[in-house]
Formats: C-alpha cells, structure tokens, sequence
C-alpha cells in the first residue's frame, strides 16, 4: 500500500472492504428488519468458529473510499450494519458522521476487543474470550450477544451481564455448526433465567446473505 493510501486508511477516510450487501438483520434485538451491510476486514481475536475467516486478513480487502460506501448505502437503505472482521480496529469517525449526516442510522457488530470510535445508533456486543471488550464498549453496549458454543458459556455470559449497563438487551446465540446440541440447552435456559432472549442466526435459515 501506498503512504498516501496508507494515510486515508489511517484517518477512516478509507477503509479495507470485504463486502457489502442489502439483506434482513438475522440475529438480535433487530432480527428481521432490512439493512445495508458493510463489512470491513480484519480481525486478529481467532475465534476457531468464527464464521467469517475469510475477513481476518485485511491485506485481502481493497482500501475503499468511506464516502463511496456511505453513498451506496444511503441509495439502499436507512440503517448500515457496520460488521466485520473488527470493525473497530479502524477509526470509524468518518464512516459513521457521514452516514448520519445523510439519515443513516449506525449500526455495529463488534467484539469490544478495541477502542470505541465513531458514532452508534445502535451496539452490539458479542464478547469473546479469548480478547475481552473494553470497558467502555460494556458500558455504551445496547445489546450483548454471547455466543454459545458449550455449557461453560453460560457462567461467561453471566459474567459479561455483570459488565454492562442496566438498559442493556441481553441475548444468547448457539454457534452454528453446534446448533442442535446447543438450542435446546439456550431454550431451557432462557425460560429459567428470563431476563435473556434466545438469538437464531435466521439469514442461515432463510439462504440469504
Ligand atoms: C463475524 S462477527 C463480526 C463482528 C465482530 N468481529 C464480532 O465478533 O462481534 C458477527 C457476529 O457473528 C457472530 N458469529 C460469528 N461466528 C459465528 C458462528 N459460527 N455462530 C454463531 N454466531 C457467530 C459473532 O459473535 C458476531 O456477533
Ligand atoms: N443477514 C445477516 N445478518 C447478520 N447479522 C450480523 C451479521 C454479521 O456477520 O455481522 C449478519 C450477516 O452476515 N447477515
Ligand atoms: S471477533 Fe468476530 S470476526 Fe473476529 S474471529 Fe471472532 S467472530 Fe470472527
Ligand atoms: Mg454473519
């Protein structure tokens, strides 16, 4: 990369894009409402489930104008998703001020693992342990999503309730390849501890993006 690229990078004016993508929000507090997704690579947590291995290395994905990417959501939608990868291991200041400059509501999906930038109508969290959030993503979160693999991921997302603020949405979301072992487990547990809300991965379901 260029320094002058490398520059625009720095500062969020440009950002590496993997893809992006008009679909259904498929999991959490949003589940089933339309939005333009936007998905940034890179990430250097290594969960061994993630479902998007693909984005870690975000040599792979061509450093793209911010202001490009807000005018392609703009045209399909109201609310960006902003996923990744980690979207936050960019300065996302750019991206989101443009997007709500032109009435687009902010959306992230991110682990926490690094510093909170930009501007968010809306904060999902889904911690990992292997490279815990901030203190300050807990604090700002509006949803927290943990992802269940196996049973000692229960006591974790008890753990990581504590952390977060009060008016915080708290979901529980089988990983996908353990899903039938798993969703009957998250389904009683839910029922003994209703203040948590089963998530279902419904774009896997529904073979769409
Ligand atoms: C691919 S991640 C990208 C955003 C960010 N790195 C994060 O982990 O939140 C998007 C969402 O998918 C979840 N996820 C990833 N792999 C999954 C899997 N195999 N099963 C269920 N959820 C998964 C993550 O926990 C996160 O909530
Ligand atoms: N439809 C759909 N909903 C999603 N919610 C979070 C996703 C993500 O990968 O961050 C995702 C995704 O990849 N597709
Ligand atoms: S933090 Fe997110 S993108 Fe990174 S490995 Fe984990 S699930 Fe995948
Ligand atoms: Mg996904």
């Amino acid at each position: 990369m260029d320094s002058k690229t490398q520059q625009l990078v720095d500062s969020g004016l440009m950002l590496p894009l993997m893809e992006e993508f008009y679909t259904i929000q498929g999991e959490g507090y949003h589940t089933g409402t339309a939005a333009y997704f936007i998905r940034i690579g890179g990430c250097d947590v290594g969960c061994h489930w993630c479902d998007v291995k693909e984005s870690w290395d975000s040599n792979l994905h061509p450093p793209t104008l911010t202001k490009e990417i807000v005018q392609r959501a703009k045209s399909y939608s109201n609310i960006a998703v902003i996923t990744g990868g980690e979207p936050l291991m960019w300065d996302m200041k750019s991206l989101t001020n443009s997007l709500q400059n032109k009435n687009v509501k902010t959306h992230i999906e991110t682990s926490g693992a690094y510093n909170l930038s930009g501007s968010w109508d809306w904060i999902c969290l889904s911690p990992k342990k292997l490279k815990l959030p901030l203190t300050e993503v807990y604090q700002e979160a509006n949803e927290l999503k943990i992802i269940i693999y196996n049973k000692s991921d229960f006591k974790f997302a008890e753990e990581q309730a504590a952390k977060v603020n009060k008016n915080c949405q708290l979901f529980l979301q089988a990983e996908w390849s353990n899903k039938d072992k798993m969703t009957p487990q998250i389904i009683d547990y839910v029922m003994q501890n209703p203040k948590w809300k089963i998530s279902i991965q419904t774009h896997k379901h529904l073979n769409i993006p």
